[in-house]
């Protein structure tokens, strides 16, 4: 029998031969790696003010040093179950937040709805067939290959997009018993010819549809994934002689000398990668990291530069060189990619011959000096020549030198500057802090993949979590198409995914989604590595993290009650306005919290301005006015009316009496917020700086450098989390006090980690301000259940627009709970009555 082949058929018949090997981990499994996110919590009552500090000991080695308490606070419990009830296991394997375990692919496997309905019972096969339009033509045309599901007596075909393309029903019995490789059968007007088995394993996992995307460069793939990462220094390889006589390259040596004691030598690239990449037959040659490097690095930094180097030369997906670096916060993926560009400009496997000539690194523009300095802090200046572009530095002056190697850009001026870039042949490319890359539509992304570099990295410490299609847009950045298309990944992973994932999902629906998001997480594993901050605590000193319960002040309350009652709460809580008016009723709440004056300000602003945003929110601030004094002057604002300002003044007086010598970084998602605690520190007399999204970007390394400094005289750093937190090293000071609370636990987490970082030298103490029974505390309690159910990461721009209230979710926001000294302390059912000292005795 002739007949035209499929495209798969092109190449033999892949499936048939498709033998999956299950790539290796790269990164822990859940058991060596789980971080447990359970807190050590202490309640302590600040006597006096009333107000109450629970305290998290996140490292077990933590001393019981507790400022604030000193002489004015006593311990209420320390025995309360809260570790229990919050404690949450945070997956450290990838940025998605799949299912880890591989469940056994079962025997029957039903899979629609429809069908399911039918034929509950029935055996499920699979088979790879090829279709054509149904013809008597004796030599068939085929048009592609696709995937049957044989359910009992009904047939279904997919195409390799996962799409429905032919469904048939009721096929005798006789019918059913000839499908077998070579047999014919006609599909809802299609002609399909059997070419193999599928195994059940085989289409849960989706691996049947990978044909449509290149999967032997996946499969074959996998033999470098299997590499053990957990001991890099095990591949340390002599060149062997029969290389070195290969084309007369005796002399062709290593840079530096695989053999001394503690080298870091990188994988040698196998048979396969040198068919393909060393078609010159140049002696094979170690690659050695610089010892002047490895004699800084920590033990997962090595690990990591391993995976990078192996990802960007095409070692673990064949012909695909990106790579995601999604570390947390301050594991020093800069240092890492630093040594990277530094091997791969001095060096090449193949007759040592360098692997890149320029490297652009991309970068949020508060960064471009900090990239500059770290260079220089591990490399020195003479070593690699680096060209930050700055106001001062125009990216012609780089193009015109062959002197520089390294361009480092804003992603704004990368934009600007698009046309001259694209002029320039780079041989890697770094995105650092590349989450944003995640919506491929942007102009950045396109800027970006216009620019043709192969070897793509993207480094982040705030990987997208759970967004599958912000993920795949990360994905298909570093390695284009290796998921296939969009339409492919939706109908194979997406969907299967998220359908799982509903509360209404059947068992095989459930099945699925468990096995489609492992595949998913196999294939991208291994080009992504996540390692969290429990590999570097070890070298950190410890961090208190306390959480202050601030009660509100009287005109504070007085307001809260009024915004309560106002006829646009009403209305939400009825659920009868559209147009998002929640959000401005939240906006306003949290606003009364930091301070009644911020709320004084936006009333006037309305009355102010002729453009009413909408009957809502007059309705809202309606009456509000005649709450404050006559004469009441926002800019003359006085400390007592917001217990945190107050709180807040207590801490920093007992911090500055205290401990002199020690600076803190005072953190705020709102300017308007921050210009109130500037005033705070001008009043008191300490002395601040301030970093914001206002701050030019050409000067915001000099003000964290000078922060940074021991001879610095600034007390305290005002830091707007939202518009400069990402990136930035703020070790110079050792208390953060975050002083309002966002939606979103990653925007804190990326503020503290400012200050407990490499580099920290003392104990880090952490204050989370918070108003008692009012929205904050809410907000804290969804933060610890987020972080409960998702045990990791989240997008840090997603913001309060994006989130969804039921009416029910709502009421909750809106009640003020007057009468509790700790909403949020109630709520553990603790039984501890609140009087305890601190020797843990009740008294
Ligand atoms: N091996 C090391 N020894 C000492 N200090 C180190 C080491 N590695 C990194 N550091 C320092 O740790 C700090 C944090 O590193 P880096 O800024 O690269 O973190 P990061 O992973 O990029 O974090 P983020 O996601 O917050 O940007 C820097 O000051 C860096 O110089
Ligand atoms: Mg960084």
């Amino acid at each position: 029998m002739r007949r035209s082949a499929a495209p798969s058929q092109l190449q033999g018949n892949p499936l048939k031969k498709l033998k999956f090997v299950p790539p290796a981990r790269s990164n822990p499994s859940p058991d060596e790696g789980i971080t447990k996110m359970s807190p050590d919590v202490k309640l302590i009552e600040v006597v006096g003010s009333q107000n109450t500090f629970l305290q998290v000991k996140s490292n077990p080695r933590i001393c019981s040093l507790n400022l604030p308490t000193e002489g004015s606070a006593r311990e209420i419990n320390h025995e309360c179950n809260y570790s229990e009830k919050h404690c949450s296991e945070a997956s450290v394997t990838a940025t998605l937040d799949l299912p880890h375990t591989v469940h056994p692919a079962p025997k029957e496997i039903t899979v629609s709805k429809g069908q399911e309905e039918e034929e509950p019972d029935s055996l499920v096969k699979y088979f790879s067939v090829v279709w054509c339009k149904a013809s008597k033509k004796k030599h068939k045309k085929w048009e592609g290959d696709a995937v049957l599901i044989v359910k009992g007596k009904s047939f279904t075909l997919k195409d390799l997009e996962g799409k429905d393309i032919g469904r048939g029903m009721a096929y005798k019995l006789k019918e059913l018993e000839k499908i077998e490789e070579g047999h014919r059968v006609m599909i809802g007007g299609k002609e399909v010819e059997i070419m193999g088995i599928i195994s059940p394993d085989d289409f849960s996992s989706g691996r049947c549809f990978q044909l449509g995307i290149g999967s032997p460069a996946i499969s074959s793939s996998s033999q470098a994934a299997k590499k053990c990462f957990s001991n890099p220094f095990k591949s340390v390889c002599k060149p062997s002689s029969k290389e070195n006589r290969l084309g007369g390259f005796q002399d062709c040596k290593p840079r530096h000398d695989p053999h001394a004691p503690n080298s870091l030598v990188m994988s040698r690239p196998d048979n396969n990668h040198q068919w393909t990449f060393n078609k010159k037959g140049f002696p094979v040659v170690d690659v050695v990291i610089d010892p002047h490097l490895v004699y800084h690095l920590r033990p997962h930094q090595k690990e990591g530069i391993m995976f990078l180097y192996e990802c960007v030369m095409g070692m673990r997906v064949n012909g695909r060189c990106g790579a995601i670096l999604a570390d947390e916060m301050g594991l020093g993926k800069t240092l890492q990619c630093i040594s990277l560009i530094w091997t791969l400009q001095c060096q090449g496997p193949y007759g040592g011959k360098p692997v890149v000539k320029k490297t652009l690194i991309v970068t949020p523009g508060s960064l471009v000096n900090n990239w500059r300095k770290e260079f220089q802090k591990w490399l020195g200046s003479e070593r690699i020549k680096i060209f930050p572009v700055d106001q001062d530095h125009k990216v012609e002056e780089f193009t015109r030198s062959p002197f520089y190697s390294v361009l480092i850009i804003s992603y704004e001026m990368l934009l600007r500057s698009l046309d001259q870039i694209k002029n320039v042949k780079f041989g890697l490319l770094i995105c650092d802090e590349g989450h944003r890359l995640k919506n491929s539509a942007i102009k950045t992304t396109a800027a970006l993949i216009s620019l043709s570099c192969e070897k793509r990295v993207i480094l982040t410490g705030t990987p997208v979590q759970n967004d599958l299609q912000e993920f795949f847009a990360l994905i298909d950045f570093v390695n284009p198409g290796i998921l296939g298309s969009l339409s492919f990944y939706r109908k194979v992973y997406e969907e299967p995914i998220i359908i799982s994932r509903q509360p209404s999902a059947s068992e095989e629906e459930k099945k699925l989604g468990e096995k489609r998001a492992v595949e998913l997480t196999c294939l991208t594993g291994l080009f992504i590595l996540r390692r969290t901050q429990e590999v570097i605590n070890k070298y950190l000193p410890p961090k208190i993290e306390n959480v202050v319960f601030c009660r509100p002040g009287a005109l504070q309350i007085e307001l809260y009650r009024k915004l309560l009652n106002s006829q646009a709460v009403r209305f939400c809580l009825q659920g009868l306005l559209g147009n998002s008016p929640h959000l401005i009723c939240i906006g306003a709440l949290k606003k009364l919290c930091n301070h009644p004056c911020l709320l004084f300000n936006s009333i006037k602003e309305k009355e102010c301005s002729s453009t009413w945003d909408g009957k809502e929110e007059k309705s809202l601030y309606e009456a509000l006015v005649d709450v404050f004094p006559a004469d009441y002057n926002p800019l003359m604002f006085s400390e007592e009316e917001s217990g945190k300002l107050q709180v807040l003044l207590k801490l920093l007086a007992v911090i500055h009496e205290l401990r002199p010598t020690e600076k803190v970084v005072l953190v705020s998602n709102y300017t308007q917020t921050l210009d109130i605690l500037q005033e705070v520190c001008k009043r008191h007399g300490y002395t601040y700086t301030r970093l914001d999204g206002q701050t030019p970007v050409s000067q915001r390394q000099q003000i964290v450098d000078s922060f940074n400094s021991k001879y610095s005289s600034d007390f305290i750093f005002l830091l707007s989390s939202k518009a400069g937190g990402v990136g930035l090293n703020l070790i110079g000071g050792s208390h953060l006090i975050l002083y309002d609370i966002d939606w979103n636990p990653a925007t804190d987490i990326q503020a503290m980690s400012r200050v407990w970082r490499d580099g920290q030298k003392n104990p880090v103490h952490i204050y989370r301000l918070l108003t008692t029974g009012t929205i904050e505390e809410k907000i804290y309690q969804r933060q610890i259940s987020k972080q409960d159910l998702s045990g990791a990461v989240v997008d840090l721009t997603r913001t309060s627009e994006h989130i969804q209230f039921s009416v029910e979710e709502l009421k909750n926001l809106f009640t003020l709970h007057e009468s509790s000294h700790c909403v949020t302390h109630d709520l553990l059912d603790c039984e501890c009555t609140g009087d305890q000292d601190g020797t843990g005795k009740h008294v």
